[in-house]
């Protein structure tokens, strides 16, 4: 009963919709049982000779009355359990928007977006059918049953033992078929959940797939996750299958008891035909009714085990947030000798530097050295494990992250964009901004005139993940969301690919309008970008090696001025065509 309590509280006065749900589907149920009572009535009239033009057009009010009702409050009772259902619906997927937010990206990550999706659709989804039918109507049929089989005494006990003997055999067979459903069930739902991740990345990276030529019979994760999906499947189906032929034959057979010997009790002379009739009617309705009834007993197990994979979710631990709720005067961040580790081996050892207000610092380094993992601990992506990262002297920690959030701007690497309007997607820096604003901010980004070569201009769907747009562009559009965001701290991660020497000049027009006053980190890839800045940070795996400004950094002749002489001698890489003409062609540093 505590999961049902849980379920109810995502929707406001769940319990008392669910009330109101059973009461009028069981009065429902109630109802549908009174035309069989009419029938006996009926024919008791006929055969005493009593039957007249009142009688018929009072059973016949009461049969046709009863059936409306029936209808009526079947729908209303349908409507509440609607009601709770989609309210529920509605309250947990919030509720598990709210915790993504909350959440670190490394919990999110250990997730996959083929898992959360399954979680935020189909679990939730699922709950649907058990809530707004099987609980409710489950909960009727039991008591339609129940009067049905005290009518069905009433009418003739002998009669009643025979159409019931068939019962408990029906009931162990369910208990037979749930028991051995339930022990394959974990791993049912444990395929579904990787053949739903394999799915997500199989679409994702269907450009890949394609240039590989990598098809499903060759993407094996993919092609064994499905074939897992159906041999469990499977596996289920056939662990209950044979109980459930068995059910289905066992269940019709009362009548085949109760049909011979109620045919005998009759010309015996100790039923009567009314009573006979009825009985038999009876014991046909509360087939139907026990199979209703069934359908509601795996909704208590489904119920749970969907359930704790959305809870699950739910009890995540969350990233603490400060209550510090208004931004520092200083916009100077320091790292105190942190180390940082994604798994078990540290990305981050014992790093500390410290940036001042309005000052542009940058880290350079080989890939994979921690560069992005800097960006990523300031943004509390990720929460370091030892050491602290402090802004305006205070930890991190201690501010709320909407707090923390206001206070930077992380344009990163992945210009993720919504499919949805250009103007949607700029406007995200800051929600209140008016499409004037949006615009005056394309603008400075360098984006304005080729969104205005748009056919529909700001209007123009970007498409999933902005694909319809050209890399620079989507780069450029990001750039200007970041602007509008107009927070005292930016962080830049380069992108590492390379795009057209126009749109690169672009780029860099553009960020130069974001940078103008700010404290800036940038996480820097072309060299030539960072010769101004206050300080750069060369790391090494994990370590910060050297620092410096570009000047002392040359003269001290290590690792950052052989990087700098092999970026100088790729950047002036030529390439000769088979005509002997020279094109230049850009490398990244
Ligand atoms: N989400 C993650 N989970 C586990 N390991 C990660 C994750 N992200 C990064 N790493 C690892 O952490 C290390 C540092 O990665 P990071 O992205 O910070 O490097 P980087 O210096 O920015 O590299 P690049 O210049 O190629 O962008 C790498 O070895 C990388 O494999």
């Amino acid at each position: 009963m505590n999961i049902f309590k849980k379920v109810y509280s995502f929707a406001e006065k769940g319990t008392a919709l669910m009330g109101r749900a059973v009461i009028l589907l069981t009065i429902s149920t109630l109802f549908s049982i009174i035309p069989y009572y009419v029938i006996y009535q009926f024919i008791h009239l006929i055969i005493e000779g009593k039957l007249g033009v009142e009688q018929i057009l009072t059973l016949g009010g009461i049969a046709l009355i009863s059936l409306l009702l029936k209808n009526i409050t079947n729908e209303f009772g349908l409507r509440y359990s609607h009601e709770l259902a989609y309210t529920t619906l509605m309250g947990m997927r919030k509720k598990a928007a709210e915790k993504l937010m909350k959440l670190s990206m490394g919990k999110i990550n250990v997730y996959g977006s083929g898992e959360l999706k399954k979680i935020f659709v189909e679990n939730i989804e699922d709950m649907e059918l058990i809530l707004a039918h099987a609980i409710p109507e489950g909960v009727s049929n039991i008591i339609g049953m129940i009067t049905g089989i005290i009518l069905l005494f009433w009418a003739d006990v002998r009669l009643a033992l025979l159409s019931l003997l068939v019962l408990p055999i029906g009931i162990i067979l369910v208990g037979m078929m749930s028991r051995a459903g339930i022990s394959k069930l974990s791993k049912y739902y444990q395929s579904s959940k990787e053949m739903n991740n394999q799915i997500v990345q199989y679409i994702r990276g269907m450009e890949v797939i394609k240039i590989f030529t990598r098809g499903d019979t060759s993407f094996s994760k993919y092609r064994i996750s499905i074939e897992n999906y159906k041999n469990f499947t499977l596996d289920w189906y056939r662990s209950s299958w044979k109980y459930m032929a068995m059910y289905g034959v066992v269940l019709p057979a009362s009548i085949a008891f109760v049909l011979p010997f109620g045919v005998l009790f009759y010309l015996g002379g100790s039923i009567l035909l009314p009573k006979l009739v009825l009985s038999f009617m009876l014991c046909l309705a509360l087939g139907p009714f026990f199979n209703r009834v069934v359908m509601f007993i795996p909704a208590f197990p489904n119920l749970t085990q969907k359930f704790k994979r959305i809870e699950g979710l739910y009890e995540e631990e969350e990233l603490v947030e400060g209550k510090q709720n208004t931004a520092v005067k200083s916009a100077d961040i320091a790292f105190e000798h942190v180390t940082f580790a994604y798994q078990s081996a540290d990305v981050l050892r014992d790093v500390s530097f410290q940036t001042r207000s309005g000052s542009l610092i940058a880290f350079v380094g080989e890939s994979g050295a921690g560069k992005s993992t800097i960006a990523k601990l300031i943004t509390r992506f990720w929460d370091v494990d030892k050491g602290r990262i402090t802004l305006g002297g205070r930890d991190i920690r201690e501010f709320s992250m909407e707090a923390l959030m206001e206070q930077i701007s992380y344009v990163s690497q992945d210009n993720f964009l919504f499919n949805t309007t250009i103007m949607e997607n700029i406007r995200i820096g800051n929600p209140k901004a008016t499409d004037d604003e949006v615009i005056e901010m394309a603008k400075r980004a360098k984006c304005h005139d080729f969104i205005m070569g748009l056919p529909k201009g700001y209007e123009t769907e970007v498409g999933d993940s902005g694909d319809r747009l050209s890399g620079g562009q989507r780069q450029r559009i990001t750039i200007a969301r970041g602007i509008l965001k107009n927070s005292p701290i930016v962080i830049l991660d380069e992108a590492t690919s390379c795009t057209d020497a126009e749109n690169e000049d672009l780029i860099q027009e553009a960020l130069n309008q974001l940078l103008i006053g700010k404290t800036v980190l940038v996480i820097a890839h072309r060299l030539s970008t960072i010769t101004k800045a206050d300080e750069i940070f060369v790391l090494d795996k994990g370590e910060i090696t050297e620092h410096g400004t570009h000047e002392e950094l040359i003269k001290k002749s290590g690792s950052y001025k052989k990087m700098w002489n092999t970026y100088q001698n790729a950047s002036g890489f030529e390439y000769t065509s088979k005509e002997g003409e020279e094109k230049d062609v850009k490398i990244c540093g």
